[in-house]
């Protein structure tokens, strides 16, 4: 089986996969938004598909992900050592967070391909943000933790294209049960605020 995790692949292949990862998103983008006349959108169609069979002609059976501990590397790094979360994956949500103690914030823009109400963040997103933001937090902490509850309140429409500060705390911990929480800020406006429970599955073998 070809390697899934990027400890197990080059320096070189790792940066080539987030650079692709990054240029996808920027593609899925451009054709959620593109206005070009038909002719011009079914050519660049054609075009995305021969490039498809490109990167088929060998594939890893999942898509590249990072080792669990790298969160934990990431914060024994202190705030100014970024971990940026789905990094080889364009469909995932990408968050460069930055841990402190038990604590961890990200700030990231949510543009047109995260859309739900015209203007607004969908809250599917804004529930897979802060349910990474929370769970990675865990992760850092060491803790091989899963998410059993997510509980979320949407105070206030989230608005596309602006600058949503995030932030998480662990709550406690007791026994195999781990308390998060978090939200996301606009403008100093709290627009979602997520308690999250963590359950240890170590010794668990899937
Ligand atoms: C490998 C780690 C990588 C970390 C990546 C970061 C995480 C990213 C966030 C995610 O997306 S995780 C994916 C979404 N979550 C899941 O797929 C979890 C699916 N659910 C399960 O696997 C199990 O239901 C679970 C591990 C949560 C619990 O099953 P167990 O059989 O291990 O639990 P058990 O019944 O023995 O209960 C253990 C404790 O948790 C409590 N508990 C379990 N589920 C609960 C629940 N839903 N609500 C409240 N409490 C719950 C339970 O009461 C008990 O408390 P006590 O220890 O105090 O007795």
């Amino acid at each position: 089986m070809s390697a899934v995790t990027t400890s197990e692949v080059g320096h070189d292949q790792v940066a080539a996969a987030a650079e692709l990862t990054e240029a996808t998103r920027r593609l899925m983008l451009a054709a959620a938004t593109t206005d070009l006349d038909p002719d011009e959108v079914r050519a660049a169609g054609r075009a995305m598909d021969a490039l498809t069979r490109t990167l088929s002609a060998r594939s890893r059976p999942r898509a590249l992900r990072a080792p669990f501990d790298g969160p934990a590397d990431a914060r024994a790094g202190g705030p100014d050592s970024p971990w940026r979360s789905f990094a080889y994956n364009p469909q995932a949500f990408p968050l460069e967070m930055h841990f402190d103690g038990r604590s961890a914030r990200a700030r990231t823009t949510a543009n047109s391909l995260y859309e739900g109400p015209p203007g607004l963040v969908h809250g599917g997103f804004t529930a897979h943000l802060l349910d990474s933001l929370l769970g990675t937090l865990t992760q850092s902490l060491g803790l091989r933790a899963v998410t059993a509850t997510l509980d979320l309140r949407y105070l206030a429409p989230t608005p596309l294209d602006v600058p949503l500060d995030l932030h998480a705390r662990v709550v406690d911990t007791t026994g195999r049960r781990t308390r998060a929480e978090g939200w996301i800020e606009h403008d100093g406006v709290r627009t979602v605020e997520a308690h999250g429970l963590f359950i240890d599955i170590t010794g668990r073998t899937r």
